[in-house]
């Protein structure tokens, strides 16, 4: 089977792209999966696509093979695009997903529905050795629920209400989640290359 390094320690991100790169017979191996004990890399970039370079290009230095990373985030257009490429530490270190929703939740306390608008974003970069390295977006929109619901997916999920859905991200299935996340829309326009993966 085919093989792709995802430059991740992010288990729901992992599970995610194990499952939507099966569709195309490729084995999604993330960090956390790893025999050798690859270190941290910091996110000291000030955009999604210079921390997701910084992700991939560290990790496909060190191993010598092509790596794809995803910088990924919630921007809040009450919060003036905030936690955006925050997300993952919003509340403070180390990284906690339950103490994120609650700063949210916490900001928005008097945000009426209507200003509740709020889009996940995702970069994947791709670096292989000797070339440039290729970046695809890829966006979800929707707004902030007023309480957190749901027990799929992970981080910000359970405060996601799609578009045009009435639940939150963690109360759909996984697979609707798949054919619908920023994830997916920029998955998608990776497609021509990964079905030329070798
Ligand atoms: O850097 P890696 O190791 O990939 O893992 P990370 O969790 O630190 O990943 P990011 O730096 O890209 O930060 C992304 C954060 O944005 C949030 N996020 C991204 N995608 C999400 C999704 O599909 N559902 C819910 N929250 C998401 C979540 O809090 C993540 O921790
Ligand atoms: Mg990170």
């Amino acid at each position: 089977m085919k093989q792709l390094i995802i430059a991740t320690k992010n288990k729901g991100k992992a599970e995610e792209f194990k499952i939507m790169f099966a569709k195309y017979g490729i084995n999604a191996i993330s960090l956390l999966e790893l025999e050798e004990d690859i270190p941290d890399i910091e996110e000291t970039g000030s955009t999604f696509e210079e921390n997701a370079a910084l992700k991939s290009e560290g990790i496909m230095k060190l191993l010598n093979i092509p790596v794809m990373a995803d910088d990924s985030g919630l921007m809040i257009d009450a919060l003036d695009g905030r936690p955006g490429i925050f997300s993952a530490r919003y509340a403070g270190e180390p990284k906690d997903d339950q103490a994120n929703i609650v700063k949210v939740l916490k900001e928005l306390e008097n945000v009426q529905d209507p200003n509740r608008t709020a889009r996940f974003v995702c970069v994947l970069s791709v670096s292989i050795p000797g070339q440039p390295t290729l970046f695809k977006k890829g966006s979800c929109e929707g707004k902030i629920a007023l309480a957190e619901s749901g027990s799929h997916g992970f981080g910000y999920d359970p405060i996601f209400i799609p578009e045009g859905y009435e639940q939150t991200m963690a109360e759909l299935e996984p697979n609707i989640k798949n054919k619908i996340s920023h994830r997916y829309h920029a998955m998608v326009q990776l497609e021509e290359w990964i079905q030329n993966l070798s």
